[in-house]
């Protein structure tokens, strides 16, 4: 797959207004939460936000990996999965969180390991939409999320010179 035709880069001061909002959201839900199980690497920056906004002191991780080339998803590995004592009763009263869903794949495979926790993610592209429960903000399928840690400051041409 080529790089989607549209950015949306997303600054920490952003990121963090958003994952709060998120936190504001799940705040809001009829449940209470006794743990978070993120999936690494991207959920750890919003587990540790909500985590903080929530109240949540006890935090798992569920080690995944597919996007090993920048935009190209391949196979799915697990690297580590989830302590048996939350993924009891199908994970029920878990908060999985994650920075995005794109295809949901990442979703489904985690939700097959926790089916009746609660899925929350800070951004979601249309294809990941039904794989999760909660989110804050849709971008469309061709924009790809630059996310503040994976960036560094760099020249930008001139709109006027042709850039996007
Ligand atoms: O909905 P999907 O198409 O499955 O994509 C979403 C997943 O892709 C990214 O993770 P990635 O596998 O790149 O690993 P990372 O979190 O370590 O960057 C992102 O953090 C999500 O976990
Ligand atoms: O749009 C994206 N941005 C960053 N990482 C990603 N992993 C899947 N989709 C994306
Ligand atoms: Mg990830």
């Amino acid at each position: 797959m080529s790089l989607p035709d549209k950015a949306f880069p997303v600054s920490w001061d952003q990121f963090h207004r958003d994952a709060r909002a998120l936190a504001w959201r799940l705040a809001g839900l009829d449940q209470t939460f006794k743990a978070i199980v993120c999936i690494t690497r991207g959920g750890l920056v919003p587990a540790a936000i909500i985590s903080r906004e929530l109240n949540i002191r006890l935090i798992e991780t569920v080690c995944v990996a597919s996007y090993h080339d920048y935009v190209n998803q391949g196979d799915m590995t697990l690297l580590k999965g989830i302590a048996p004592e939350l993924a009891e009763n199908g994970g029920e009263g878990v908060l999985v969180v994650d920075d995005l869903t794109d295809t949901g794949k990442t979703a489904v495979q985690v939700r097959a390991m926790l089916p009746r926790a609660h899925f929350a993610c800070v951004y979601a592209k249309p294809k990941g939409v039904p794989t999760i429960d909660t989110f804050i903000t849709e971008v469309s399928q061709d924009t790809w999320i630059y996310f503040p840690w994976d960036m560094g400051f760099t020249y930008q041409e001139p709109i006027a010179k042709g850039a996007r």
